[in-house]
């Protein structure tokens, strides 16, 4: 495997990710700041890996399975406890983004992770929607929030985290976007969930799932059946499953795939085994995306580079994938037509450029 000469076009590339968790974009360096800031004490004593940003760091470099990443996930993002905390982080992630031309970005964030320490909604929106407005204004990058529960708590506390964003008009005034669900995936399949998936359907929610991550096809099948979710987020196992390939194309719903996560959490051996030539030959639409990039060792551009690396894909095929991931992201007509025309540019710019393909 050798580097391939198409890195800068991909990097010049307009990019949208649908799957990154904010919490999940809290490197070690800022964790440690903010730790610092408000008095929270890490867990050493219970875990040697907390000592310092470099031991931490270490410790990321291998995780068992997701399990063994949720761990860390849920203990850093304690260090978060004011507007200000969540917009550093968020604004973070954005100015990296912007750095590898990602033009628009849908960014879960997991309130029963926050509220349960004792933050409130409103503190976490005023620092994420800060966060948002200096994107479009610095980057001119369009972003939107998407509102995760957490399957390892019951249904009705996810009602609860539901009803009262409702209550408090964030959907219908479009500060979430949609709701997903993350966190453990294969003690609770997605069927758990039906009345959340019921109520956000009724109330015109748009409804994505993880789903076929390190859990069966048969659990993207149910996000299709019991949940009707629009979207997919990994959906990895699916092409176990012949049937539910076709169904993902001829519904077009869209996987936020995660190469680099799917290693580092061992659902598969390398990059090599990431079935991205099955999903392009059956046309599924996917975006790739960086889920946990301070986790997982990479943000998007550093996924694109290991499938590029590994694959060999074509300035074409790459252009397919991105206009599937703007045809697949909720965002405005406009700006869908506005993403288009930035990648045909860049398309056809490198086209010439490299006279080939
Ligand atoms: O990769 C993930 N999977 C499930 N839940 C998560 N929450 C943060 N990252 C993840
Ligand atoms: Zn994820």
């Amino acid at each position: 495997m050798c580097q391939s000469p198409l890195h800068p076009f991909l990097a010049a590339l307009p990019k949208c990710e649908h799957h990154m968790h904010i919490e999940g974009s809290l490197e070690p360096s800022l964790l440690f700041e903010l730790a610092a800031k408000n008095g929270i004490a890490l867990p050493v004593d219970k875990d040697a890996a907390f000592a310092s940003v470099e031991s931490l760091h270490a410790r990321y470099q291998t995780f068992q399975n997701l399990d063994d990443f949720l761990g860390y996930y849920y203990i850093a993002m304690s260090a978060l406890v004011d507007a200000a905390d969540f917009e550093a982080l968020a604004y973070a992630y954005f100015a990296k983004a912007a750095s590898q031309n990602v033009r628009h970005a849908e960014v879960f964030f997991d309130p029963q992770a926050h509220t349960s320490r004792g933050v409130s909604f409103s503190t976490m929106v005023a620092g994420l929607k800060a966060a948002q407005r200096r994107a479009q204004a610095e980057f001119n990058m369009s972003t939107e929030l998407i509102m995760c529960l957490l399957k390892h708590l019951p249904l009705p506390d996810a009602m609860k985290t539901f009803e009262e964003a409702k209550g408090a008009g964030y959907f219908a005034d479009g500060t979430f976007a949609a709701i997903g669900m993350d966190s453990s995936e294969k003690p609770f399949p997605p069927k758990m969930w039906e009345e959340l998936f019921v109520a956000a359907k009724e109330a015109g929610i748009r409804r994505t799932t993880h789903a076929g991550e390190e859990g069966p096809a048969d659990y993207v099948v149910q996000a299709l059946d019991v949940l009707d979710a629009q979207r997919i987020d990994h959906g990895l196992r699916s092409v176990e499953d012949e049937a539910l390939l076709k169904r993902l194309v001829e519904q077009k719903t869209l996987l936020t795939l995660c190469p680099l996560s799917n290693v580092k959490l061992q659902c598969i051996g390398s990059v090599a085994e990431f079935p991205l030539r099955k999903l392009l030959d059956a046309g599924v639409r996917f975006s790739i995306n960086s889920d946990d990039p301070a986790y997982f060792g990479g943000y998007i551009l550093e996924n694109y580079y290991a499938l590029q690396d590994n694959f060999g894909l074509t300035i074409r095929e790459w252009e397919g994938i991105a206009q599937g991931s703007v045809l697949g992201s909720w965002c405005s007509e406009e700006r869908k037509q506005e993403l288009l025309a930035e990648i045909k540019t860049v398309v056809g710019e490198w086209l010439e450029k490299l006279g080939e393909q």
